[in-house]
């Protein structure tokens, strides 16, 4: 499936950097192109794989190049009033190669929070192809605007796009380190996830051809219009002679060889990847659609197991939407892949709406206190002020 990235923000344009790494290591094509867009000349600049000309900084007039500092209203409202040099520039992509936009943003901050949603809503005016979200949530100790700028913008960019693949940082950082130190290792985990989701149907250019290929209309079909979703992965080695071209597939934690049939290897890889860490961790008991894909060398992509890998993610899931696809590539690792769409029961996401409440409701209560002591200040007759100085 080919893709147009459009990376807002500063998580949002790591997470597009990455991306195009993953891609340029694959070769595979399914990134078509890449945008980055922000409000802090000084994030831009640190981008390796979006060159310059392929950069937009919005608000210069209002925040002369230095970021929104996590107002999410400023954000919105600046990257709306520039919108036109995003838009411009995605005019100059090749776009009629592309079958969908992701728009990437991390939902804590205020350029991403803010300027994801308005970007998305001007893609779905103008262009007629699907075009899907990738939001980050912020870890619980990032603090309560953070929590109240990921509540809302949750909110919003659902709305706007045709499905929302969340990721969250604090399901994924590691113990003991802190989470700006493993932006790198989170940012890879989630490009490969989506680079072999996205690159199956792409193949890897050695000709190999898929028994079930994985097109981009299954893609589509899954991520469907409207709902969020999270992704599943996991990975085995085989016990062969190493091949280093997929040897990306490795990446996060493969189990050493198994031992089992092809069969049998696809179905536990498959049962790992579901009920193991999701981008997003969830109940995946009503799901509403899912997809499989399993990457691996063609001499062991059994299509019977990728079979019953399906049948058993019917079971787990509850829904009869569960598609699923080979992608053979040269590699000793194989590689499964779990699409869910349309999940609803994720606790995370209650948590963030319930602590975004609870924020809220903190700030209109300090806002309503210092007008009523404002008030009383007033009905008494009291208009002695200290000075401040
Ligand atoms: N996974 C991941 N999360 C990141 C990365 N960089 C920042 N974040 C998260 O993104 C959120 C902050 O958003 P940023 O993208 O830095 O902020 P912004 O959208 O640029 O907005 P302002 O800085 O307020 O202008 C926090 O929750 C961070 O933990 C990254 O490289 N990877």
């Amino acid at each position: 499936m080919k893709l147009a990235l459009i990376g807002i923000g500063q998580a949002g344009g790591k997470v597009v950097d990455a991306l195009v790494d993953y891609e340029r290591q694959a070769k595979t094509g399914f990134v078509v192109d890449a945008i980055a867009v922000n409000t802090a000349r000084a994030d831009l600049r640190g981008l390796r794989n979006v060159p310059e000309s392929r950069q937009v900084l919005v608000g210069l007039t209002r925040v002369k190049g230095h970021g929104v500092g996590a107002d999410n209203e400023l954000g919105a409202e600046v990257t709306a009033e520039d919108v036109g040099d995003v838009l411009s520039m995605v005019d100059d992509l090749p776009v009629h190669e592309i079958d969908a936009f992701l728009v990437v943003a991390g939902l804590g901050g205020g350029t991403g929070s803010g300027g994801a949603p308005v970007v998305a809503r001007e893609l779905k005016h103008i262009y007629t192809e699907p075009v899907y979200g990738l939001g980050i949530l912020p870890a619980r100790d990032e603090g309560g605007i953070y929590t109240l700028n990921a509540a809302r913008s949750l909110q919003t960019f659902v709305r706007e796009v045709d499905n929302l693949i969340v990721f969250d940082n604090d399901a994924w950082r590691k113990t003991g380190e802190s989470l700006e130190a493993g932006y790198g290792s989170l940012n890879a985990e989630l490009a490969r996830r989506l680079g072999v989701l996205f690159s199956a149907g792409e193949g890897d250019g050695s000709g190999a051809v898929a028994e079930s290929v994985v097109d981009a209309s299954e893609i589509i079909n899954t991520l469907g219009s409207g709902g969020i979703s999270t992704i599943g992965y996991a990975a085995v080695e085989l016990d062969r002679p190493k091949r280093g071209l997929f040897s990306r597939l490795s990446g996060g934690k493969a189990d050493a060889e198994d031992g089992g049939d092809s069969t049998n290897r696809i179905t536990s890889l498959v049962r790992r990847a579901a009920l193991g860490r999701l981008t997003m961790p969830c109940e995946i008991a009503g799901a509403e659609r899912g997809l499989v894909v399993v990457a691996g060398p063609s001499d062991v992509l059994s299509r019977r197991g990728i079979e019953r890998a399906r049948t058993w993610l019917e079971d787990e899931t509850g829904t009869m939407e569960i598609r699923g696809g080979d992608y053979p590539v040269g590699s000793n690792f194989v590689a499964a892949v779990v699409l869910l769409s349309g999940v609803y029961d994720v606790p995370r996401v209650k948590e963030l709406q319930a602590v975004a409440i609870e924020t809220q409701r903190d700030m209109l209560a300090k806002r309503e206190s210092s007008a009523a002591s404002l008030d009383d200040l007033i009905s008494t007759g009291d208009d002695h002020i200290d000075p401040l100085f």
